[in-house]
């Protein structure tokens, strides 16, 4: 029985990733919902083979008494913004002082408006999830982060890893939980972020399994460990985990094709299922972001671009 419900968990773990993080799923929803009935149904008749990064945990069930507090492995940083090309160059040139660089290579990547989140695993199997919180330390959502599809609870590879990003609610669930809380006579939510960070909150994990929130990892803690020496590798590595990374980001050059990618892309947010509010400009090479470093609140390698409101 162990071999078949071990079997059982990758399988449908695996299918979650290709619906959930490739969007090409290779079976229908029929037979993905045989397999976990057939899990439910084992781990019912033999409880002791629950696992907390078992498939079955996606569905919750559970109501929490309230969140654990837990200390961030490393802080996790706010960002500096800017609002104008003007202000976009002179980071530039701030940059390329500090380096002594001619040139530098930037990675954009699309400010997602959500909420921030670390995700650790150890030997491929995640083991928390836990808010931003005050920087320093957070609260530990691990039963509401695994009922986000888009999370792995299983990496494809059996690292031990922090990974960091923002879980969001897309548009179309935002409309749509907006409208049933009108019809309950609740209050709606003003913003999906808020949404998404309300949800996250909720007790009842049922509920938050009821609720599409989705996610994008874009940052690998200590990505040294991992013989990782740029952002642009780090984001492969991440896809290669089976994380769900945002396939609009891109390699500048320079800080010209950055500025080409935020006119881009101010017009182009609306085509989006989830609403950013600008691109975040990160120095590519981690060897460079060690020399720039980072103040108490935010790094001296990134930056918010944000669009105009
Ligand atoms: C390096 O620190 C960060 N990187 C980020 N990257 C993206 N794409 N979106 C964010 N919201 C973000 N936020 C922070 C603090």
């Amino acid at each position: 029985v162990i071999e078949e419900v071990e079997r059982l968990r990758e399988e449908i773990e695996y299918h979650n990733y290709r619906y959930y993080v490739l969007n090409d799923p290779v079976i229908t929803d029929e037979e993905y919902d045989k397999l976990m009935r057939r899990l439910i149904e084992l781990e019912r008749m033999y409880p002791e083979l629950v696992t907390p990064d078992s498939p079955t945990q996606r569905v919750g069930g559970k109501v929490l008494e309230g969140f654990k507090t837990v200390k961030h492995s490393v802080p996790m940083l706010s960002l500096d913004n800017t609002y104008n090309e003007e202000e976009i160059l002179e980071f530039d040139r701030r940059v390329k002082k500090t380096l002594q660089e001619a040139e530098v290579e930037y990675v954009a990547e699309l400010k997602i408006d959500g909420v921030s989140i670390a995700l650790r695993y150890e030997n491929g199997k995640f083991v928390l999830g836990a808010t931003r919180g005050d920087g320093i330390e957070g609260e530990d959502v691990s039963e509401n982060v695994k009922t986000v599809r888009s999370i792995p609870l299983r990496l494809r590879k059996l690292v031990t890893v922090e990974v960091r990003g923002e879980i969001y609610m897309p548009v179309d669930e935002f409309k749509r939980l907006n409208d049933e809380r009108e019809e309950e006579g609740l209050p709606p939510f003003a913003n999906p972020r808020n949404a998404a960070a309300g949800t996250l909150r909720q007790l009842n994990t049922a509920l938050v399994a009821a609720r599409r929130l989705d996610s994008f990892i874009y940052y690998v803690v200590h990505p040294e460990n991992y013989g990782l020496k740029t952002q642009w590798e780090a984001l492969q590595f991440l896809k290669e985990l089976g994380f769900k990374v945002n396939p609009h980001s891109k390699l500048c050059k320079n800080i010209q094709e950055v500025i080409d990618y935020w006119r881009e892309w101010k017009e182009r947010k609306k085509e989006l299922d989830y609403w950013v509010d600008g691109v975040v400009v990160k120095v590519n090479r981690f060897d460079f972001q060690r020399i720039l470093g980072e103040t108490s609140k935010a790094p001296r390698w990134a930056i918010a671009f944000k669009f105009p409101a």
